[in-house]
């Protein structure tokens, strides 16, 4: 553990706040900053995130402010845990404030559409002097406060960031594994949020055990297929970030983008679930991006094409069903690269 460093997180939703307490658990000075002022003084006294994580005590050392420059000028490690529609802005917010030597490293698991740009290429062309990596895993927020036993992975090509976000972040509850793969770390993260839009869709249609293990299976090679079209290595995705993620949220409710499915394969309009959800699911833009992209570069992706003419088609449920189990059988091929 870094008793010297000083740690700020940006953004007071469900996983800044978790990032946030493990670090201030750890005994590092830790700001975590919300930008609604208000919030921010209810979080920091009663010293619980009443809309995201309620019921979860935070650590004693946290300090919960509004004040963007208190957070981040004395900071040496910067997380951006700003959903990707106001990663940018903030990003650009911060800028100006950072130290020069601050490291700042992206959570977030979104794609901006403009160029087809990830949360830590964001950062890139933003913050072009500092060191950047992204933090990303199979990681409910909800059961890091709760204790339970985590891994995730940090990825960057500055081995100076990885080593002080593994000594910060590092607990007997909290395992931060290191790859220098970002780009491959970072896609798997923001892929895996649509096909666990497919899966809690099939759950609400009663998917069996054979379903939900062919649906997931196909989801690995269509994400491995597509990591391979932009020149990213598909093997990273067999780590903790890509499968490991890709099991978490695509069988679990506490996956925000696994309840929108199942609240679609209710039949329940998609404004309706968004408005309802409150909380962020980055799976219905990165859908709208990745199909672009997939058309752009011919890359065969049937569950993207079907989800797509469910959100965005007006097609039904069980008519994509149909299509997608007779598709053409020149594609009934199982390996990797060639289906
Ligand atoms: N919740 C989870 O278990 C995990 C979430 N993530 C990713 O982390 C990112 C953030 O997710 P959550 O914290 O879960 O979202 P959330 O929906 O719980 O909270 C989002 C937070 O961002 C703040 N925010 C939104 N726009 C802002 C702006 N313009 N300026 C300042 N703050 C702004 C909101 O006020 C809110 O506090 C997402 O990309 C998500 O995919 C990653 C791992 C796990
Ligand atoms: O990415 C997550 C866990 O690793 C959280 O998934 P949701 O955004 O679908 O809740």
């Amino acid at each position: 553990m870094t008793q010297k460093l000083t740690v700020a997180v940006l953004g007071g939703g469900s996983f800044g706040t978790a990032i946030a307490n493990i670090i201030a658990e750890n005994g590092v000075r830790t700001f975590l900053w919300m930008r609604d002022s208000a919030s921010a003084t209810e979080t920091q006294s009663t010293r619980e995130n009443r809309r995201y994580l309620p019921g979860q005590r935070l650590a004693d050392g946290l300090e919960v402010t509004s004040d963007l420059t208190r957070a981040v000028s004395d900071s040496d490690l910067v997380f951006v845990s700003i959903p990707s529609h106001s990663f940018r802005a903030v990003t650009r917010q911060i800028a100006p404030l950072l130290r020069k030597e601050a490291m700042v490293i992206s959570t977030a698991k979104g794609i901006e559409p403009e160029g087809f740009t990830l949360m830590s290429q964001v950062l890139e062309q933003e913050l072009p002097d500092h060191a950047i990596g992204v933090l990303s895993g199979p990681n409910f927020a909800k059961e890091i406060v709760a204790r339970q036993q985590t891994g995730t992975v940090v990825a960057s090509e500055s081995e100076a960031l990885i080593q002080q976000v593994q000594s910060c972040l590092r607990s007997e509850t909290f395992r931060v594994y290191a790859n220098p793969d970002r780009y491959g770390v970072e896609l798997g993260g923001a892929l895996k949020n649509i096909y666990a839009i497919v899966c809690g869709m099939a759950a609400a249609l009663g998917a069996g055990h054979n379903t939900q293990a062919m649906l997931l299976t196909r989801s690995l090679a269509e994400m491995g297929r597509f990591a391979a079209a932009m020149g990213a290595n598909p093997m990273t995705f067999l780590g903790l970030a890509g499968v490991g993620d890709l099991i978490l949220t695509c069988t679990s409710d506490l996956s925000r983008n696994y309840r929108v499915g199942y609240a679609l394969g209710q039949g329940q309009p998609l404004e309706e679930v968004i408005q309802g959800l409150g909380q962020v699911a980055e799976g219905v833009n990165t859908l709208r991006q990745v199909k672009q992209k997939a058309d752009e570069l011919g890359v065969y992706m049937p569950l993207v094409s079907g989800l797509f003419a469910v959100l965005f088609e007006g097609e039904a449920i069980a008519d994509v069903a149909r299509k997608l189990m007779l598709g053409e059988q020149n594609h009934d091929v199982e390996y990797m690269g060639a289906d």
